[in-house]
């Protein structure tokens, strides 16, 4: 594959000071929808993530029968919750001709200590099941921050609430949301696979993600994610951008969904992007993402700041849902419904949107 320039990303330093990177992070989500950050001051080592890729590994490798029993679309597998095996997402319906050349594995939040769906067997024993408890947390708190970052760069007021505006809609203590902790999975191509390779074929296609804003943890050598520029052509998104090359672990790719972009007027970007293959380049592809998204019933009115209402002015509301869990469960029809019936494959799993996410 002819190499292509990466995309010109911000990279975000944690550990300087709140007021410093505020406005930058806000700025590469304004500009971008996609930022780095790097890992350094997030008080997790490098042998904390390799053991999320582990799980995730053991999981992928288990048997065919441990993952179907934890299918997605089964009645204890509410919200777009399990596995899906390759073919399964359809993330770009009108375009796609066949379904992603990927696996998921997907783990809604476990309220009160206690998972919401069925847990893959291999995976079922109090440690991995306490490790999984402890990424949810953790990586929701590195969402947290995020969102801290992005009330004191869009300068909401602290008689709105201040930087606790967003955080303050994403306590689980306020009810469930539709947060969720993915492995993925895309495993090399047979020689088969490579012959018979549609070039329109990709191992995630098009999509944005639908929730406030989703981090991604990838690993070197496994490249593949692409964000679509505002010129409209692909752009790789490198593991090591320059300067982290001595980093202990990549930096988290860290972009914005849908809920954040309606919620700010468009002003911050849900930014395009796919997963990329080479059919003829020999090697699997791990990545962790985490989907944060506000408790469900959070109405998704304007963010009260100064940066949205002037969008407000010039541009006019954009179109949504009324709530997060409205949003999402019609995300979830696209992906895993209308498409699926139009292409002749599975019917639309009325579970799957049935108890999207129990508020
Ligand atoms: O695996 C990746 O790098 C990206 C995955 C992604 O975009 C998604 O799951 O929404
Ligand atoms: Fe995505």
């Amino acid at each position: 594959m002819a190499s292509k320039p990466s995309a010109d990303l911000p990279i975000i330093d944690l550990t300087r000071p709140d007021a410093e990177i505020a406005k930058q992070i806000t700025d590469g989500a304004i500009k971008w929808g996609f930022v780095y950050v790097r890992s350094k001051g997030l008080g997790f080592e490098k042998s904390y993530l390799d053991g999320a890729f582990d799980l995730a590994r053991k999981f992928f490798h288990s048997d065919y029968e441990v993952k179907q029993e934890v299918a997605c679309g089964k009645e204890y597998n509410p919200g777009g919750s399990g596995w899906s095996g390759p073919g399964r997402e359809v993330l770009d319906p009108e375009f796609q001709k066949r379904g992603d050349y990927k696996e998921g594995m997907t783990f809604n939040e476990f309220p009160g200590g206690n998972p919401g769906q069925k847990i893959p067997s291999t995976l079922d024993n109090p440690e991995d099941k306490g490790a999984l408890i402890g990424y949810h947390a953790t990586f929701r708190e590195v969402c947290m921050k995020i969102l801290e970052l992005f009330a004191i760069g869009l300068e909401i007021p602290e008689e709105e609430g201040g930087k606790d505006w967003f955080t303050s809609r994403h306590d689980p203590s306020k009810g469930t949301s539709g947060s969720n902790l993915r492995f993925c999975y895309y495993p090399t191509f047979s020689d088969q696979q490579a012959k018979s390779f549609d070039p329109t074929s990709v191992r995630a296609s098009s999509h944005t993600d639908f929730g406030t804003i989703t981090i991604l943890f990838q690993l070197p050598g496994q490249p593949g994610l692409e964000v679509l520029n505002p010129q409209n052509e692909w752009e790789p998104v490198a593991i090591y951008p320059p300067g982290t090359e001595e980093d202990e672990f990549p930096p988290i790719v860290m972009n914005i969904g849908d809920l954040l972009s309606y919620w700010t007027e468009g002003v911050m970007k849900s930014t395009i992007h796919r997963v990329s293959i080479d059919p003829h380049a020999n090697l699997d592809r791990y990545s962790i993402v985490y989907f944060s998204h506000p408790v469900g019933t959070t109405e998704l009115v304007t963010v009260p700041s100064p940066v949205v209402r002037q969008a407000l002015i010039e541009k006019g509301p954009v179109n949504r849902a009324k709530t997060a869990k409205d949003h999402v469960l019609s995300r979830l029809d696209d992906v895993f419904g209308a498409a699926h019936t139009r292409l002749g494959g599975a019917k639309p799993m009325e579970a799957i949107k049935s108890s999207a996410i129990a508020v």
